[in-house]
This record gives C-alpha cells, sequence and structure tokens, in this order.
C-alpha cells in the first residue's frame, strides 16, 4: 500500500472514530501517524536531484511573496499588472506551467513576485504541479491566496489545508511548546499553563508513536495535539498570507462586503484595477520590512538607499544593522546614534539590542583608537618588543 492510501486509511478511521474521552487518545495517536506519513510523503524521491521543470528561481530583492490558487483566478493577470513583467493570462486553466518572477519597487523597496502555476484539491500529494509550487510558497516570506470572488467560498479552506498538509502554518506563530530530545533520563514533563486540549498520557503517547523515550516536554500554553505534533516534526514554516479576492466587478455589492470582512482578506478586480494600490500597502505592511538610512558623521543622511531589514527575518536590532553594513562593523562601534520612531529623543544614544523602526536614521559611532587610525597603532604595536628589550638593556625591569 502506498503513502497516500494509509493516510487515506487512517483519515477514515478517524472520520469513522467518535470523538470522546475514551478515544481522545486513540484519535492523538491516528494524527501522529498521519503526521509522520505526510512527512515520508516530503521527502524527495531517490535519485531525483529535486526541483528542475523551471521552478527555482533565484531570489531577488528584499522579500518574496507568491502567489497561490486555484486555476484562472487571475494569478498571472495580477502580476502582469503589479511588476510589468508579462505573464500569460488566459482564459483556459493551467495557463501558466512554471514559476514567473516579476519585481514590485514599493518604499525604496525591491519586492520579488512569484506567478505560480495553478493547484487544485490534492496538490500536497502530488496532483498537477502541486509538490513544486507549494515547495515555492514555503520559500517565501507571504503568500498571497488568490481567490475568484465569484466561485465557491470553499476554495479558501481546500487551499488551506492542502498547504497544511505539507506542513504550511498560515497567519499562526508557533507554539509555545519546549521540547528538546534527551540521549538517557526519559521523558520529562512540565507546564507553565493549565492544559485542558491535552493531557501528560496523551503526551507520552505520541511520543511513544514517535518512539521517542527520553525528552524534556514544556508547555507554555494551552497547546493543542496538533502543536505539539508540529513541535516534535520541527519542520513546519509559520508564514503570512493575505486572502487576495480578485474578479470583484462580477459579483454584487454585499458579496463583495462579506468578503472584504473576512479575516486576513483584502478583495480586488484585476480587470478594473481596482483596490490593487491597497493590496500594496497590505502587502507591504505584512512584510514588516525595516528602512533604516544611515548618516555620516556631520553629513545629511543618506535618503536615496536604505539598509533594508526584518524583523521576522534576520532582525532589525543595531547589530543586524551593522551586519548589513559591514562584517567588522560590529566590532568598531562604540555606540549608534539614532533618530525616528524607535528612538525616545532625537539622537537617542543606543547599543547593539536597540531595535530599530522603519524609517529610523542611523549613525554609528565607532571606538576612538580605530578612528584615529588603527593600522599606525598596531604598528606601533608590533614594534613593542624591540622596544622593552632595549629599555631591559638599560635598565632592567626585574633588579
Ligand atoms: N472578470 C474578471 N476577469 C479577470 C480578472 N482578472 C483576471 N481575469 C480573467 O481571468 C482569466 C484567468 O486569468 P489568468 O491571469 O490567466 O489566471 P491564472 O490564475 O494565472 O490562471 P492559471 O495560470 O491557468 O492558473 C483570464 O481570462 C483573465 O482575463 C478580473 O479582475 N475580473
Ligand atoms: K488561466
Ligand atoms: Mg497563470
Amino acid at each position: 500500500m502506498g503513502i497516500i492510501e494509509r493516510i487515506k486509511e487512517i483519515e477514515a478511521e478517524m472520520a469513522r472514530t467518535q470523538k470522546n474521552k475514551a478515544t481522545e487518545y486513540h484519535l492523538g495517536q491516528l494524527k501522529a501517524k498521519i503526521a509522520k506519513l505526510r512527512t515520508q510523503l516530503l521527502e524527495p524521491p531517490k535519485g531525483s536531484s529535486g526541483g528542475g521543470d523551471g521552478f527555482e528561481v533565484t531570489k531577488y530583492g528584499h522579500g518574496r511573496v507568491a502567489l497561490i490558487g486555484f486555476p484562472s483566478v487571475g494569478k498571472s493577470t495580477l502580476l502582469t499588472m503589479l511588476t510589468g513583467t508579462h505573464s500569460e493570462a488566459a482564459s483556459y486553466e493551467f495557463t501558466t506551467l512554471t514559476c514567473i518572477p516579476g519585481v514590485i519597487r514599493y518604499n525604496d523597496t525591491k519586492i520579488q513576485l512569484l506567478d505560480l502555476p495553478g493547484i487544485i484539491e490534492g496538490a500536497s500529494e502530488g496532483k498537477g504541479r502541486g509538490r513544486q509550487v507549494i515547495a515555492v510558497a514555503k520559500s517565501s516570506d507571504l503568500v498571497l491566496m488568490v481567490l475568484d470572488a465569484s466561485k465557491s467560498e470553499g476554495h479558501r479552506q481546500i487551499l488551506t489545508k492542502e498547504l497544511e498538509a505539507v506542513g504550511l502554518r498560515l497567519n499562526k506563530r508557533p507554539p509555545q511548546i519546549y521540547f528538546k530530545k534527551k540521549k538517557t533520563g526519559g521523558i520529562s514533563f512540565n507546564t507553565t499553563a493549565p492544559l485542558t486540549r491535552i493531557d501528560e498520557k496523551l503526551c507520552y503517547q505520541i511520543l511513544h508513536e514517535y518512539k521517542i523515550h527520553n525528552a524534556e516536554v514544556l508547555f507554555r500554553e494551552d497547546a493543542t495535539v496538533d502543536d505539539f505534533i508540529d513541535v516534535i516534526e520541527g519542520n513546519r514554516k509559520y508564514i503570512k498570507c493575505v486572502y487576495v479576492y480578485n474578479k470583484i466587478d462580477v459579483v454584487g455589492i454585499d458579496d463583495v462586503d462579506r468578503l472584504a470582512r473576512q479575516p486576513n482578506s483584502i478583495v480586488i478586480s484585476c480587470n478594473l484595477k481596482l483596490n490593487l494600490d491597497r493590496l500594496l500597502a497590505r502587502m507591504w505592511e505584512e512584510m514588516g520590512l525595516v528602512r533604516v538610512y544611515t548618516k555620516p558623521q556631520g553629513q545629511q543622511p543618506d535618503f536615496d538607499e536604505p539598509f533594508v531589514l526584518s524583523a521576522d527575518r534576520g532582525g532589525c536590532t543595531v547589530e543586524d544593522f551593522c551586519n548589513h553594513v559591514h562584517k567588522t562593523l560590529v566590532k568598531d562601534m562604540k555606540y549608534a546614534l539614532v533618530w525616528g520612531r524607535s528612538a525616545r529623543h532625537y539622537p537617542q544614544h543606543c547599543g547593539l539590542s536597540h531595535r530599530l523602526e522603519d524609517e529610523d536614521v542611523v549613525q554609528i559611532v565607532k571606538k576612538k583608537e580605530r578612528e584615529e587610525g588603527g593600522r599606525g597603532r598596531f604598528k606601533t604595536h608590533s614594534n613593542a618588543p624591540a622596544r622593552i628589550a632595549d629599555r631591559e638593556k638599560k635598565a632592567p625591569l626585574k633588579q
């Protein structure tokens, strides 16, 4: 029996099983079994170099956004409108067959937008180009799930399920569970919050399913069985997602209003160029990019080209900024002068751990000795042994 059939069989068993206190442990175990099988499914087939087929696009710019959606919802039309890069659009399904990159220039930053083939139910199991498309989604900083406003609202759930099946978690933060495998010592289980959705016994059973007999587990929140499995699997990717309802030109105003009120959603029409600026603003906001302008001593800040940091990826402290500018800067810095949102007063003297905010201006003040010519000083220093030897001759240091 193949992996997919085994998953289907367990899913059927779960559907047959009534949910109650008595079956809770059994259901938890089945969930762990499915998670393990799905992980197996994600391993690249033996002998394949992985990828290929025009899906490997080099990362470019300050962030990557993937367009994910059913066929013919308008992904390619949207890419063409937002980036100016042409991507073939047509009324038939699966017009796009590979990954087509474009670049959005917004707020002095460059964001890579990726058009992708449409995906369908079963994508996570390899239907169509599902697996490749989802791999690209995983490599992104933000997913724009494009939906056809005139089609079934169930599409959103179907796609979310497909993405979840391969370990993507949309608009969620990682569970607050500490988990560490050990070599010996058995399982140590602790909680700092009351647990209502999982208990110690169920945790042990799930760990048993994974053949883990030595580990440290600490629940810091009222997490679920699924959360715990996610933490054990460890390969989950937490990504933000904006649901983009396109083609609102063909639905009534009541529907538009309802869709616009869904969480994390925005309604647009490519045909009427409706709300596209709002979409860009929303995308920018979700990316959480932090532009930092440098100010050389005694000069105006350089407002032409910001250094672009990200709170989610790589961090946005003064130290992160220094590492962005030059690899030795952290070592040379005495303190930073900061103007802008993150500063309490202008300029604020800050250390390496200070968190910068979008559009801050930073001047790095270096350590005095380096400023006065590190090299010269170093040369003198290297002569020291000879000088000491000289002095020793004239008047011995130790009598
Ligand atoms: N009415 C309406 N039609 C649109 C809109 N945007 C795109 N379309 C049409 O929808 C059809 C599909 O557009 P595509 O851009 O090819 O869709 P896609 O999602 O890239 O499709 P695949 O690559 O096949 O997955 C085309 O006929 C577009 O002209 C819109 O805002 N309103
Ligand atoms: K199409
Ligand atoms: Mg397309």
